[in-house]
């Protein structure tokens, strides 16, 4: 996918950039020498960086830098085969997805995974937020706390919905979304886990103007109210100015750069590492 530019007549908060300063709080992730290797190819060669708390991190680079399969080692959906993941100062590297997701790190997907025979709702009240409901013993004996649980799950979602302004879709199977509604329930899914670091991958793909405006500010509100860090994926490159700070560049497996998005506008290196791959194919 070419790196994208969205129309610059628009005149919406994505137009404001963000403020400069962003390396002052705690390391929350520290990505340490990452090494990932498919057969001969090496998608992620000694990578390192640090997301620190309360910012919103973008991760920037041409197609094939790396980037996703950094997601699915965070994220345990692959092990590397060298190098350290830690978060909030635990080794994480190699633990299960699950395990990962416990501990108050989530992500979305390139393509949204949404169960689309299950309504949008059903969908929210799946994540899984240590349930009672789920052994038998619960199910048979504690009846009344399992139940109480799922309506507290379930306003719980619902007050998901209404932030997000699903409301009005919340019956709806959620195969019959917009691709942007669909990347707005992702964004909800990880909220229901009342996450401390959430990863999104490409949250502007496939999203049309009015609701990536929508998605946008939301991801804005979470940082500065909810105190919700965030890692983000993203080739629209005005969503990534606009949004970022830090803004890391990746290129052919590792970091190329790290600035603000203005340093990393005017650098050489980075445009060459664009012109050197999309472009030149162009
Ligand atoms: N499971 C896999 N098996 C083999 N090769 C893979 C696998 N996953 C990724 N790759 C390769 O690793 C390289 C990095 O891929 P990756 O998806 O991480 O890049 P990316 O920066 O996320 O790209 P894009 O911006 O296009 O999504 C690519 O050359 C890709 O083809």
């Amino acid at each position: 996918m070419a790196i994208h530019t969205t129309p610059t007549t628009d005149t919406t908060s994505l137009d404001a950039g963000p403020d400069a300063g962003a390396s002052t709080g705690e390391v929350l992730l520290e990505v340490r020498n990452i090494v990932k290797a498919f057969g001969g190819l090496h998608a992620v060669d000694h990578c390192s960086f640090d997301v620190r708390r309360g910012t919103i991190t973008g991760l920037i680079g041409p197609n094939g830098a790396g980037k996703t399969t950094v997601f699915n080692n965070i994220t345990g959906f692959i092990t590397p085969d060298s190098g350290t993941i830690r978060y909030r100062g635990k080794d994480i590297t190699g633990l299960r997805p699950d395990q990962i997701f416990a501990s108050g790190l989530c992500r979305t997907f390139q393509i949204p995974r949404e169960h689309g025979s299950m309504s949008v709702l059903e969908n929210l009240m799946l994540v899984p937020t240590q349930q009672k409901g789920e052994s038998i013993w619960n199910a048979l004996f504690r009846g009344a706390e399992v139940r109480r649980q799922e309506e507290e799950n379930r306003a719980k979602a619902l007050e998901v919905l209404g932030y997000l302004e699903l409301t009005h879709v919340s019956d709806e199977y959620a195969g019959n979304l917009s691709g942007g509604q669909k990347k707005l329930l992702e964004l909800g899914r990880t909220l229901m886990t009342g996450p401390e670091l959430v990863l999104l991958d490409e949250p502007a793909a496939g999203v049309n103007r009015t609701l990536l405006k929508r998605l946008t500010s939301n991801i804005e509100y979470l940082s500065r109210e909810r105190g919700i860090t965030f890692l983000l994926i993203e080739h629209d490159m005005n969503m990534v100015m606009s949004l970022c700070n830090p803004v890391i560049v990746m290129s052919e497996g590792r970091k190329l750069v790290e600035g603000t998005p203005e340093e990393v506008r005017n650098n050489q290196s980075v445009l060459e590492a664009y012109l050197g791959g999309q472009y030149a194919a162009a």
